[in-house]
C-alpha cells in the first residue's frame, strides 16, 4: 500500500472514529442532558402556573373568609336585620371586592341572602344552581361537610351564567365563642382577564376555552404542578375541574423551552464538517511533508538506477529524521561512488606489474584514435616484447619470470611522462606503449629511451641468444587517421606494428622496426 493511499485511509478512519465518539457522546450524554435540563424547566412553569391560580382562588378566600368570620354577619344570619344589607351588600361591595355574587345559607342549605350583580357589567343575574335545595349535588360547595373541619371550601363551579370560582366559610362570631350558624358564598366568574393575570405571573403562553358538554368526556389532564410522566413538548393542554370533578376550563399551555436538539442538526452537522475539514488537512500535510519528499528520493534513485549513476539526493523539508535517511543515503552514494572508482582503477591495472592493463590500453586506444581523427592528428604504436623470455622462465624459475615482467613494466612506463601516452602489459611477456599526436621522430625517440631503460636495468640472462642481459624486441607504426575510419585504422595501426614487431624478432631480436621507415629494421645501436 502506498503512504499516499495509507494517509487517506488513516485520515477516514480517523473522521469517522471520531464522528462516531462525538455522535455517541451526544446521543448518550449530551441530548439525555439537555432533556433532563427542559423536563424540569417545563415542570417549573406548569407548577408557576399553578401557584399563580391558587394565588387567584386565595385572593377570594381571604376576603370570604374576613366577610364569614366577622360579628355583623352572624348577627346578620340571626335577625336578617335590613341594615347590614343596605351597609354590606350594596353593588359598590360587589365592584370593590371584585366578586359576582354573595351567597348566605343557613346550616340546612336554605338561601338566606342571594345576590347575582356582574361588577364588570353591573348587571344582576340570578343563577338557579345555587339554590341549595333544588340542587343538592352542588351542596358540597359548602363547607358542611368538610372532614378537616377547616370551615373553608373553594373550587369552581358551572353554571348557566358561564363556569364560576367560588369560595366558601362558616359564618361565625369572631372570636370563635359561638357555634356557626351558616355559610358565606362569594363567587366570581371567569373571565378572559384571569388568564391573562395567570398567563403574565406564569411568564406563558397561554389561551383557554371553556368546555363544552360535548368535549366533557374527552380525556384531559388536570392541571398539577407537574408534567405527570409527559414527555418535553411545545404545547401541551391543562382542564380545570369544577367542584363535581368535570372539566370547565381548557388551557393550552405553550412552553418556552422545548426543542431537544436532534441528534444531527446543524450544530453537529457543522461539527462533523470541521471535523472532515481537519481530517483532510491532516492527510494533506501528509502527503506535502511525507508522501512528495519519499516519491522524489523514489523518482531520484530509479532515475539512478537506470542511468546506472549514483548521485547526493538534496534534503527536502524539515524533519530530522528525513534529513537523516537524505544525509546517511549521499554517505552511501560517497562510499559506493568512492568503491566504484577504485574497482575501475583496479580494473585498468595490472595484478601483476602495476602498470595499465589490456582493457586500459583498449579503452584509451579507442579515445586516442577517436581524438586523433577529430584533431587529424597522428596516433604511435611500440609494441615490445621480451626476448628469450620462455628459456628464461625455465632456467630462473616462473618467481624470477614474473620480477623480470614487473622490472621491465617498470622501466617502459617511466619513458612515458605525457598524460596522453600509456605503457600498458599487452599479454603474457608483450607490453605496447600508446602515442596521441606523435611523430615519427617521437615514436623513434621514445624506442630510443625504451632500449636504454631495459639495458640500464641490466638483468642477467644467461640463456639469451643475442645479450647476457633480458632484451626487447620492438615494432613501431604510426598513422595519421586524416579521412579514414577509426575502426579501421585502429586494425590496421596494430597489424602494423606487429608485423614490425615480427619483423624485429626475425632479424635477430634485440632491435627495433619501425614500420613507417624506408628500412624495414633498425638495429639495436648499444649492440
Ligand atoms: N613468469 C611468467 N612467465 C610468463 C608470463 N606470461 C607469459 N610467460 C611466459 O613467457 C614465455 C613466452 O615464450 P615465447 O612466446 O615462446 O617467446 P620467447 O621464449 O620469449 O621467444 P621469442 O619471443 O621468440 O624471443 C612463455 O614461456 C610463457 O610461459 C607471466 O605472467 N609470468
Amino acid at each position: 500500500m502506498s503512504l499516499q493511499r495509507f494517509s487517506y485511509l488513516a485520515a477516514l478512519f480517523l473522521f469517522c472514529l471520531v464522528s462516531v465518539m462525538l455522535l455517541s457522546y451526544r446521543y448518550f450524554f449530551s441530548l439525555p442532558a439537555i432533556e433532563t435540563f427542559i423536563t424540569a424547566y417545563q415542570n417549573r412553569e406548569l407548577s408557576t402556573l399553578k401557584l399563580a391560580l391558587d394565588k387567584e382562588m386565595s385572593f377570594l378566600s381571604i376576603i370570604n373568609h374576613d366577610y364569614a368570620v366577622w360579628n355583623d354577619s352572624y348577627t346578620f344570619m340571626q335577625n336578617s336585620n335590613e341594615d347590614f344589607i343596605i351597609d354590606n351588600l350594596q353593588d359598590d361591595t360587589f365592584r370593590s371586592l371584585k366578586i359576582d355574587g354573595i351567597y348566605f345559607y343557613d346550616l340546612n342549605y336554605q338561601s338566606h341572602f342571594a345576590k347575582g350583580y356582574d361588577y364588570k357589567t353591573r348587571t344582576s343575574f340570578k343563577i338557579p344552581e345555587l339554590d341549595l335545595i333544588s340542587n343538592p349535588s352542588n351542596q358540597n360547595i359548602l363547607p358542611y361537610r368538610k372532614k378537616d373541619h377547616s370551615g373553608h371550601v373553594s373550587g369552581f363551579i358551572t353554571t348557566s351564567e358561564g363556569p364560576m370560582m367560588f369560595s366558601s366559610s362558616m359564618v361565625r362570631y369572631s372570636n370563635q365563642s359561638d357555634k356557626d350558624v351558616g355559610a358565606l358564598l362569594f363567587i366570581r366568574k371567569l373571565r378572559p382577564n384571569l388568564f391573562v393575570t395567570l398567563a403574565e405571573l406564569s411568564q406563558l403562553k397561554l389561551t383557554a376555552s371553556f368546555i363544552s358538554n360535548a368535549n366533557r368526556n374527552k380525556h384531559y389532564l388536570a392541571l398539577k404542578g407537574s408534567l405527570q410522566g409527559e414527555k418535553v413538548a411545545k404545547q401541551r393542554e391543562r382542564i380545570l375541574l369544577d367542584h363535581m370533578g368535570k372539566p370547565i376550563v381548557l388551557l393550552t399551555i405553550e412552553h418556552n423551552f422545548s426543542g431537544v436538539p436532534k441528534l444531527i442538526n446543524r450544530d453537529a452537522l457543522l461539527t462533523l464538517a470541521l471535523l472532515g475539514l481537519v481530517c483532510f488537512s491532516i492527510s494533506l500535510f501528509v502527503r506535502y511533508y511525507l508522501v512528495e519528499p519519499a516519491s522524489r528520493g523514489v523518482r531520484a534513485i530509479n532515475e539512478m538506477l537506470l542511468a546506472n549513476k549514483l548521485v547526493k539526493l538534496t534534503a527536502q523539508r524539515k524533519f530530522t529524521e528525513i534529513k537523516q535517511l537524505v544525509n546517511d543515503f549521499n554517505l552511501l552514494v560517497d562510499k559506493i561512488n568512492q568503491q566504484k572508482r577504485m574497482l575501475e582503477k583496479l580494473s585498468l591495472v595490472d595484478a601483476l606489474t602495476g602498470i595499465s592493463n589490456r582493457r586500459a590500453f583498449d579503452t584509451t586506444f579507442e579515445l586516442a584514435c577517436q581524438n586523433a581523427a577529430r584533431s587529424q592528428s597522428k596516433v604511435g604504436l611500440i609494441l615490445c616484447d621480451i626476448d628469450y623470455f620462455k628459456p628464461y622462465n625455465d632456467f630462473y624459475g616462473h618467481q624470477k619470470g614474473d620480477e623480470t615482467l614487473t622490472a621491465v613494466a617498470q622501466g617502459l612506463a617511466v619513458t612515458i611522462t605525457r598524460s596522453t601516452d600509456l605503457a600498458a602489459r599487452y599479454g603474457g611477456e608483450e607490453f605496447v606503449v600508446l602515442l596521441s599526436h606523435s611523430s615519427e621522430d617521437e615514436i623513434i625517440l621514445i624506442a630510443e629511451k625504451i632500449q636504454i631503460a631495459i639495458k640500464t636495468l641490466a638483468i642477467v640472462h644467461q640463456k639469451s641468444a643475442v645479450a647476457d642481459h633480458v632484451t626487447l624486441s620492438m615494432g613501431t607504426a604510426l598513422l595519421n587517421f586524416n579521412n579514414k575510419k577509426t575502426g579501421q585504422c585502429k586494425k590496421h595501426l596494430l597489424k602494423q606494428a606487429d608485423e614490425a614487431l615480427y619483423k624485429a624478432k626475425k632479424a635477430g631480436r634485440n632491435q627495433v622496426c619501425h614500420s613507417f621507415l624506408a628500412t624495414d629494421v633498425k638495429i639495436d645501436s648499444a649492440e
